[in-house]
């Protein structure tokens, strides 16, 4: 088996399992203390991984907010964000995109062999274009390469797809969910994991590490439990 980073997915959904609103709008899912707890999750991870329908959707930064995360990082001799990582197997990363311009640190876009050359030279110019896969990209070999490339701790941030794209996979090790005190509806709203669903025989088992109230909601974090 190929070597691969420690990886968690960190996700905030309504009660209806939402993640975003039937436009793919950003919704406010979390309060004040779990943008904090996510903000310590990105501060002590080597990097954090968005799909491209994020980015495209919410243009996220996904910097460190804390300036004593990050001052703790300088002191530990590591840049003030962690690598953030684009699954982008067409290349279509804005060159204006929060993610490349916002905050210090590596930038990694993740493509397939699909992806336009012209692009990827674009992109190379902002950041460190890794391929792997033909058509889409093959997360299986990305994540060995992200290892290799020292990344052991890897923060997972959504959106559904890619998250269905990891956790089919067998690539999580941990996922924190926290659940908001919303309804948001629509059967077009992306929910925590979307793509194309386990056969029944096949569904993913968890075991509940552990379970709190926070804000006007609970956190749950689950450890992801192997094949039988
Ligand atoms: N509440 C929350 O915690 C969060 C909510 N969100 C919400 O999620 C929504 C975005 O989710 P979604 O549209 O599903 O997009 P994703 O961010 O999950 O990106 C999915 C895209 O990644 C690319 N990709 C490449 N290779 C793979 C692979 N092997 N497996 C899976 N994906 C791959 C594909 O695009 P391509 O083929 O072009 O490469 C795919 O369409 C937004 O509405 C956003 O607001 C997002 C993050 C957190
Ligand atoms: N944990 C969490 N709670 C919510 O309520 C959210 N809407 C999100 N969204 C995620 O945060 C990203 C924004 O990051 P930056 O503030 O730009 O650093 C967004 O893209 C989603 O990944 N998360």
């Amino acid at each position: 088996m190929t070597e691969r980073p420690f990886v968690f997915i960190n996700s905030a959904m309504s009660a209806d399992g939402k993640i975003s609103t039937k436009e793919r709008k950003q919704v406010r899912i979390s309060g004040r203390k779990d943008f904090d707890r996510m903000d310590s999750l990105r501060a002590s991870s080597d990097a954090i991984m968005v799909g491209i329908g994020t980015v495209l959707a919410d243009d996220p930064s996904l910097t460190v907010k804390s300036q004593g995360r990050k001052l703790e990082r300088k002191q530990a001799g590591l840049e003030e964000n962690p690598a953030r990582i684009v699954v982008d197997s067409k290349a279509r990363t804005p060159l204006d995109a929060d993610i490349l311009i916002k905050g210090e640190g590596m930038r990694i876009v993740l493509v397939s062999r699909s992806a336009p050359a012209d692009r990827i030279e674009k992109l190379r110019e902002k950041a460190t274009v890794v391929c792997a896969g033909d058509d889409e990209v093959d997360l299986a070999a990305a994540m060995g390469k992200l290892k290799a490339m020292g990344m052991k701790r890897l923060m997972v941030e959504g959106g559904a797809t890619l998250n269905w794209g990891m956790l089919s996979a067998g690539l999580v090790d941990e996922i924190y969910t926290f659940i908001g005190n919303l309804v948001i509806g629509g059967r077009t709203a992306p929910t925590f994991v979307d793509g194309d669903g386990f056969p029944e025989k096949e569904i993913l088992k968890l075991d509940l590490l552990g379970a709190e109230r926070m804000d006007e909601g609970i956190l749950c974090r689950w450890k992801v439990l192997p094949e039988p």
